[in-house]
């Protein structure tokens, strides 16, 4: 229903001549960012190419710092220098200013002169962004600023690939250039890419000259600094689990990005490529990237959203080991494609549960805290990246005849894999929500396209307690000792049972257990049982769960697993699949089973039997297999108990069990209360 929507009103943003001029203005310089980059680190690379690995890795992180240092030092500062003057003039001559600074670079061509030149571009470029960030709502109407900001995100990082594959063809032509054209031979390749770098910096500086309908003067912009962001963040993110584990995850795979970044350069070179094959790897990353942001997604679209953040990331580091230890080009180029496609697929994991699950007034102020935490780590580990790839130095083993080249760009490289595969893993502990489900059953299923089985209560602060069994195990009696047990000891318990805990559910249990109600369809009496039980969870479990109760339920989904899976012969999957959706994926945190044989559990029920009662016993034979089958699959969420002791053992064995999961009967914030009460004297 959405994307419709938004395609439209995408469209509506850009049917704006001027927005569209500046659009295409940001466009451009994105695109020369990008090559600059590239470009720079590259030269750093070729002006010392003759030195030392570890002069040669100094320079290149030498240019990865200029280029980050002012926006971290200077930014907040630059954004208030940014409000006082006039907007386009502002871009215009920051625009001229890059223009002119690049053009230098190959110019002068000295390494000197690279780290200057690019503190000079990153100055210009904090009085242009935030320009240009509060010049978007001059152009574009409140309720398109959304789109507009989607757009602008999208050139920021959609043109990585293109300027990579850009700066791999002009790197080529440079080579060529140099050795057909005598006066050129001693040009360094990479300057016909920063020319092209100054002359995106010159049509922006004519596209925002010329556009239309900015005001002249404005109104404030700040930016708060972002060290107070970081600690203001933490406040809230510190806090919660679930969005501590996403930030903490995405962190790891930024860190993990920073160490490939920080030293492709030095790494591609030690494997035979020249600057072409820099830009390929480079671009490899963001093609990657796009692909697992559109098919990752699509293909493993019915894996636990959490599970597969977790994952994508421990693969990502699992990944960028193989990067590290395999010495082949092409090799190396295919792996990258699927590290940046399972960072795409954590960050688009991430930005989404963040969005869906952070409340609204904090969202801003947890975006901005990872943009924030984000660029501070980026920095540091690219800085600190290069120095160490130095230090270690270059080495070379020899396996037998063999001899094996590891030097610190690939002791980096590992580092970096084992951090992101250390933060997968605790990414997929923290936010777990399918506890005891195996992950490789989950993924299987996910490839197949099945629908993963239902989730746990774990999110909701009460406890939910099943109790199954066959005919007459005991199921009613320990439940009500149980429920009467937990009420003593001041907790909040709701008991219930299926079928028939609702309005409805009172007419679908007289249909289903109506002895009269002949030939009922088996499909039919499995979609009732559902039904009764979504109004059940919807009605009665859920709101239980969420006001922090005990809900001791007698029958639950394994009772239709049980009884219309095993014993009716329908599909196990289409049972479970039908009561996943309709229970919304709640599964008990504890499902006591009562185990008795049929034979004697059917003898201790008195009065007429019921429609399912009457079965032959080979149907409750089938019953009672099921439901061990059911608890031995995932032990730690079950109590087996044998039925035929005596009730006040099984009472017992129960309570024991119990004793472990309980929550506190005085809830914490009571006792906080109460803790800080005055005093009463005399
Ligand atoms: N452990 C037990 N040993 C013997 N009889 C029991 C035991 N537990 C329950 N009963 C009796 O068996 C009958 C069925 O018990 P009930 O709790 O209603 O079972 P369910 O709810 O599983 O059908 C009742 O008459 C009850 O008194
Ligand atoms: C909840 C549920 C119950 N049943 C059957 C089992 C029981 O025979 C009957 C429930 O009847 P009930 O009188 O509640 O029996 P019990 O005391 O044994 O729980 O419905 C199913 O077949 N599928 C289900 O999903």
């Amino acid at each position: 229903m959405t994307a419709p929507g938004r395609r439209r009103t995408t469209a509506h943003v850009l049917a704006n001549a001027s927005f569209r001029r500046l659009w295409t203005a940001m466009s451009v310089c994105s695109l020369g960012d990008w090559l600059n980059i590239l470009a720079l680190t590259a030269l750093a690379g070729n002006l010392t190419a003759g030195d030392d690995y570890r002069v040669q890795s100094l320079a290149i992180g030498g240019v990865f710092i200029a280029k980050m240092l002012p926006a971290v030092l200077l930014g907040p500062l630059a954004g208030v220098f940014a409000d006082r003057f006039d907007r386009r003039t502002t871009m215009v001559a920051a625009d001229l200013a890059r223009f002119a600074v690049v053009l230098s670079i190959p110019l002068i061509g000295s390494y000197q002169w690279i780290i200057i030149a690019t503190l000079l571009v990153e100055c210009a470029n904090l009085f242009w962004v935030p320009a240009k960030d509060a010049t978007v709502p001059n152009l574009v109407p409140n309720e398109q600023l959304e789109s507009a900001n989607r757009l602008n995100l999208l050139v920021t990082y959609g043109s990585a690939p293109v300027a990579a594959l850009l700066f791999a063809a002009l790197s080529l032509a440079g080579d060529v250039l140099t050795t057909v054209v005598p006066g050129m031979a001693g040009v360094d390749p990479t300057s016909l890419a920063l020319v092209v770098n100054a002359c995106a910096y010159l049509v922006s500086a004519g596209l925002i000259f010329t556009l239309r309908g900015l005001p002249r003067r404005d109104g404030g912009i700040s930016t708060p600094s972002v060290l107070r962001q970081i600690v203001e963040g933490w406040r809230y993110v510190g806090g919660n689990r679930l969005v501590r584990g996403l930030i903490i995850g995405m962190l790891g795979a930024f860190a993990a990005g920073g160490a490939v970044v920080g030293v492709a350069k030095i790494y591609v070179a030690a494997l035979g490529g020249g600057d072409a094959a820099y830009g390929v790897v480079f671009g490899a990353v963001f093609v990657g990237m796009a692909l697992g942001m559109f098919f990752g997604l699509r293909l493993l679209r019915e894996l636990s959203r959490r599970r597969l953040f977790g994952l994508a990331i421990t693969v990502a580091g699992l990944v960028l080991v193989a990067i590290a230890l395999i010495h082949n080009l092409a090799i190396v180029v295919m792996l990258t494609v699927v590290l940046g496609a399972c960072a795409g697929i954590a960050w688009i994991i991430g930005y989404t549960l963040i969005g869906l699950e952070v409340e609204d007034a904090m969202r801003g102020r947890t975006f901005a805290f990872l943009q924030s935490t984000a660029r501070v780590t980026l920095l540091l580990v690219v800085a600190a990246a290069n120095p160490l790839a130095a230090l270690f130095g270059a080495h070379s083993f020899a396996l037998g005849r063999v001899s094996y080249q590891f030097d610190g760009s690939n002791l980096v490289l590992v580092l970096g894999g084992a951090l992101a595969v250390g933060v997968g893993l605790l990414a997929l502990r923290h936010m777990d929500d399918r506890k005891g489900v195996p992950l490789s059953e989950d993924l299987i299923a996910a490839v197949r396209g099945e629908r993963f089985g239902p989730g746990a209560a774990e999110e909701l602060p009460g406890l939910f307690v099943a109790f199954e069994g066959g005919e007459g195990s005991g199921k009613t009696t320990q439940s009500r000792m149980i429920a009467i047990w937990l009420r003593d000891q001041g907790h909040d318990v709701v008991q219930t049972r299926e079928p028939g805990s609702t309005k409805v559910g009172m007419r679908l249990r007289a249909i289903l257990l109506d002895a009269a109600e002949r030939g009922l369809s088996p499909r039919a009496e499995a979609l009732m049982y559902a039904a009764d039980r979504a109004e059940h969870v919807e009605k009665v479990i859920h709101p239980a769960l969420r006001r922090g109760a005990i809900v001791v339920c007698d029958r639950y989904v394994d009772s239709s697993l049980a009884y219309q899976g095993a014993g009716r012969d329908l599909a196990p999957e289409d049972v479970s699949k039908v009561n996943a959706w309709a229970t919304g994926g709640l599964v008990p945190h504890l499902t006591v089973l009562i185990d008795v044989p049929p034979s004697v559990g059917l003898t201790r029920l008195g009065g007429a039997a019921d429609r399912i009662e009457a079965e032959p016993l080979d149907f409750h034979e089938r019953v009672r297999k099921e439901f061990r089958a059911l608890a031995a699959a995932t032990p730690e969420r079950y109590l087996v108990v044998d039925g035929t002791l005596p009730p006040e053992k099984i009472t017992q064995t129960i309570q024991d069990r119990m004793r472990d999961i309980l929550p506190d009967p005085v809830p914490r914030e009571t006792e906080d209360a109460t803790g800080t009460m005055p005093v009463i004297r005399d």
